[in-house]
């Protein structure tokens, strides 16, 4: 157990968590815990049901079974098994998806800070106090744009601030989409395979912004815990404090990652049962020698 599992009380606590879809069981009875302080990795090979557990932490599936409790570090508890997807949202909670989603034809800056809108109309009042320019809504509107900045610079796209967001670069986009979440100022970020795409550079790049995240205290004083699915094994073995894998929709292992790495039902369930078998690279890099290149059978 690491000094900050220790200290850091849970974040987000999942209970027994089955979703099913008709007679298929995408998640099934799956519990574990992702503190603020740490990057939990959700790993596991396709199909393992990681997507569909975001979905239902993140109010895009309403669970058939299980208690999803995300604790605020003021204390307050909210249960997102029975919220919709736009409560969650407001209760602390950012996503970005497998496939980039942002608005494509906005600027860089514009997207950061449509992010921002529920903030944004609660300050106008819904739109009277900035139609009439009153001085609270000019005060959050400048707060908007510093917090825009404060994540473009944090991601390294200052100098991209006035570009369309659909015209930068692959990697670009995908720290855009992360400064965007982080816009809406979360107490968890969840990511699905936000390192699918880079070349090994944008990676490294991606794994600084995301130990930052965790390290760091946002602007607003408070801290974020990350939650990530993550098929580049590079990267989850570098950042991650906590690796929890699933296979056939139920969780196999949960731990730090040297534990997870070496745990022989990890090792079965990239392996199958073939363990002669090559594994995948992006699998394999991160495995012992013993498992990457198994010695050939005596005769
Ligand atoms: N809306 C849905 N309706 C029916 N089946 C679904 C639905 N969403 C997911 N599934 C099924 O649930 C299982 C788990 O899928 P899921 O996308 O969660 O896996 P994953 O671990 O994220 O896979 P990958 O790594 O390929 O993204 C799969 O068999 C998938 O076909």
């Amino acid at each position: 157990m690491s000094v900050t599992e220790m200290t850091e009380t849970p974040l987000l606590t999942v209970e027994h968590l089955t979703m099913r879809f008709g007679g298929l069981v995408a998640n099934n009875d799956v519990s574990f815990v992702a503190r603020t302080g740490e990057i939990t990795a959700l790993i596991g090979p396709n199909g393992a049901g990681k997507t569909t557990l975001f979905n239902c932490v993140t109010g895009f599936y309403t669970p058939t079974v299980g208690r999803l409790s995300l604790r605020h570090p003021d204390g307050r508890e909210f249960l997102l098994e029975r919220m919709p997807g736009y409560r969650i949202a407001q209760s602390g909670v950012a996503r970005t998806f497998q496939n980039i989603r942002l608005f494509g034809g906005m600027s860089v800056l514009e997207n950061l800070i449509v992010a921002q809108h529920n903030k944004l109309m609660d300050a106008s009042g819904f739109a009277i106090a900035g139609l009439f320019g009153l001085p609270t809504y000019a005060k959050a509107e400048k707060a908007a744009l510093e917090l825009a900045k404060y994540w473009l610079e944090r991601v390294r796209l200052t100098e991209f601030a006035d570009w369309e967001a659909g015209n930068l670069p692959y990697g670009a986009q995908r720290r855009l989409e992360i400064a965007r979440a982080m816009c809406t100022e979360p107490v968890l970020l969840c990511l699905d395979e936000p390192a699918a795409g880079l070349n090994p550079r944008e990676s490294g790049e991606l794994a600084e912004i995301l130990t930052f995240i965790r390290d760091a205290r946002n602007p607003n004083g408070h801290r974020t815990g990350v939650l990530l699915i993550e098929h580049d094994m590079s990267v989850v073995m570098r950042i991650s404090d906590h690796v929890v894998v699933l296979d056939y929709g139920r969780k196999i292992s949960d731990g730090d990652p040297t534990s997870v790495k070496n745990d022989p039902a990890v090792i079965r369930a990239y392996l199958g049962e073939d363990e002669d078998a090559e594994l995948p690279p992006e699998v394999a890099g991160d495995l012992p020698a013993s498992v990457v290149h198994p010695a050939p059978k005596e005769i």
